[in-house]
């Protein structure tokens, strides 16, 4: 049995007057709640109540008969156990009861009888299990009550479910040996065994066989679970490091540590990395680095929408996170990217407290977690964060993204010129880095397209004069809007973050940029090691130095 059936007998064994068993997965619980009470005591009873099915016994084999109370209402429900439990005060029995989270929710009546109930119940044999959806559990009964998660199921526990569903199914054919099955078993990660079932049982039905096709149809069923659990998104991965222009040190950084996930580094004694954030400016290919990742570590990619994690009940955008994180947890080895993370406390409307809950819960997660799910958040605006929030700890490295310099705007027009089958060589690149001084990296694809759509027009192919013109034409975000610029640089001249190029032209000819000649405080406390693999250590911020833009 899992660790939570183990969990479960210790806080019986305790005495614990009620225990929440956190899942959606009821049959699963109560499974595993038959096999926690058939090794206490097979004598005991497991007697689950709900709102359709009222009180019925789900011991598996029938643990003796015994008449069970007949009631729909949740307080009587309550009595009544509270009457068996008195009767026969040295039975060991299990009381189960599901749909509470919805009563005590809008009930004080039920809070208070399941309060005294549970205390009571502590001088008998018996124990009282809640199982709820979530773990929003009233103030009033915090005291009594340990919530325990009952974790999605682990990939040997899909595959005895995947093996028992083709022993049981008359006629499938299946061309699926050992190796197919346990990769179908992996695939399915992520996935309740209910929803696991359904996906392999749909892969048999339409296939008419269970083979290497079956990927395909598990993989799309828990894309759909992931979308349907509401901020959680897989994302194709498609971009490669040859997709982006500049962002040497960041490029760097990644692909030194691109075999970090595998079993070989863990054998050397790596630590897998934790997390990078991305801040800077606007267009300048944080979103693209996050979709990078994927592509160059060869991992699922999972996008989580802070903004959708926000809904309108109480305790839902702090269950939406949970399950988010839940599910990261169980595709890992994954990346998870976090977009525009700063969001979780500016969601606009909300009560302090649930986005400080829902940022707190994302927060400690990423100090605390174990399993190789590698954050990437980005933020545009850090105004809104604390200090505290970048700490080492929860990334390994902190990134701004800033203007591009002229080299790395050659480098990105040819990217773009070249994503769109143009060869680079036969434009004059040098001239138009020249001319966008200013221009982020969306803003340069922007004129690259515009550029293509006034040749295609007139018939005739895209030429550099209408790249220049397309230029000229666009007034960029760091002329319109320097004092979003300025704010990130003077925020980065705090010295919290890494340039994430290093190019030596950071200080072209418009005499603008940090980048480099930051003085980065190396040795303030609090930092540990810095990075071998990090150029520009420690330069000087050079005399008459303003950010000054152009
Ligand atoms: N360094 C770059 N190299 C190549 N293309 C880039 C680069 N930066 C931006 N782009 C282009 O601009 C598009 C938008 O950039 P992206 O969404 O990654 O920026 P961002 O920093 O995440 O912006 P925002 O903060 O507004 O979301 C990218 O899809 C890409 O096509």
């Amino acid at each position: 049995m899992a660790g939570v059936g183990d969990e479960i007998r210790l806080y019986l064994r305790a005495r614990v007057a009620l225990i929440v068993l956190v899942t959606i997965e009821e049959q699963r619980a109560i499974e595993i709640l038959d096999d926690v009470r058939r090794e206490r005591d097979p004598s005991a009873d497991l007697v689950v109540w709900d709102i359709a099915e009222h009180f019925t016994s789900a011991a598996r084999p029938p643990a003796g008969h015994r008449p069970l109370p007949e009631t729909g209402d949740p307080g009587t429900a309550l009595d009544k156990i509270k009457e068996l439990a008195a009767k026969s005060p040295d039975r060991r029995d299990l009381y189960v009861l599901k749909d509470f989270h919805e009563f005590w929710a809008r009930d004080p009546r039920i809070r208070r009888k399941l309060k005294t109930l549970a205390q009571q119940l502590v001088y008998t044999g018996a124990s009282l299990i809640v199982i709820a959806p979530t773990r929003t559990v009233p103030v009033e009964l915090r005291n009594d009550a340990v919530v325990v998660e009952l974790p999605l199921p682990t990939a040997p526990q899909l595959r005895a479910e995947l093996d028992a569903l083709i022993d049981s199914t008359a006629g499938v054919r299946t061309q699926l040996g050992e190796p197919g099955r346990a990769k179908l078993a992996q695939a399915a990660l992520g996935l309740t065994v209910a929803q696991a079932k359904r996906a392999f049982a749909k892969a048999i039905v339409r296939d008419g066989a269970l083979d290497d096709r079956g990927l395909d149809t598990v993989l799309q069923e828990k894309k759909a679970v992931v979308r349907e659990s509401g901020a959680l998104e897989f994302h194709p991965v498609e971009e490669s490091p040859d997709d982006v222009g500049g962002l040497d040190a960041l490029k760097r950084w990644l692909t030194l540590r691109e075999r970090a996930f595998s079993a070989e580094a863990t054998t050397y004694g790596l630590p897998a990395p934790k997390g990078l954030a991305l801040i800077g400016i606007p267009g300048t290919g944080k979103s693209l680095t996050a979709k990078m990742i994927g592509g160059l570590w060869r991992l699922p990619l999972l996008r989580l929408d802070v903004g959708a994690l926000f809904g309108s009940l109480v305790g839902e955008s702090e269950e939406r996170v949970r399950l988010a994180i839940q599910l990261a947890e169980t595709v890992a080895p994954c990346v998870l990217w976090i977009d525009e993370i700063e969001k979780a406390l500016a969601a606009g409307g909300l009560d302090g407290g649930t986005s400080q809950r829902v940022f707190g819960t994302i927060l400690t997660w990423m100090q605390e977690k174990t399993a190789p799910v590698f954050v990437v958040a980005t933020a545009n605006d850090v105004a809104a964060m604390p200090p505290e929030t970048l700490r080492r700890g929860r990334f390994d490295e902190v990134f701004f993204l800033d203007l591009p310099t002229e080299r790395e705007r050659r480098e990105i027009i040819a990217v773009h010129l070249r994503k769109r089958r143009r060869d680079p060589e036969a434009f004059d690149v040098h001239h138009l880095a020249q001319i966008s001084d200013g221009f982020v990296g969306a803003e340069l694809e922007q004129s690259v397209i515009d550029a293509m759509y006034h040749a295609f027009a007139e018939d005739r192919d895209v030429r550099t004069a209408d790249l220049t013109e397309a230029l000229l034409r666009t007034v960029p975000l760091s002329r319109s809007q320097r004092e979003v610029i300025e704010h990130l640089r003077a925020w980065l001249r705090q010295g919290r973050a890494q340039p994430a190029s290093t190019a030596p032209d950071r200080r072209d000819q418009s005499g603008r940029g940090p980048g480099l000649e930051l003085d980065l405080d190396l040795d303030r406390p609090g930092d540990g090691p810095r990075d071998l693999d990090r150029p520009g250590d420690g330069l000087r911020e050079p005399d008459g130095w303003g950010g000054e833009l152009h």
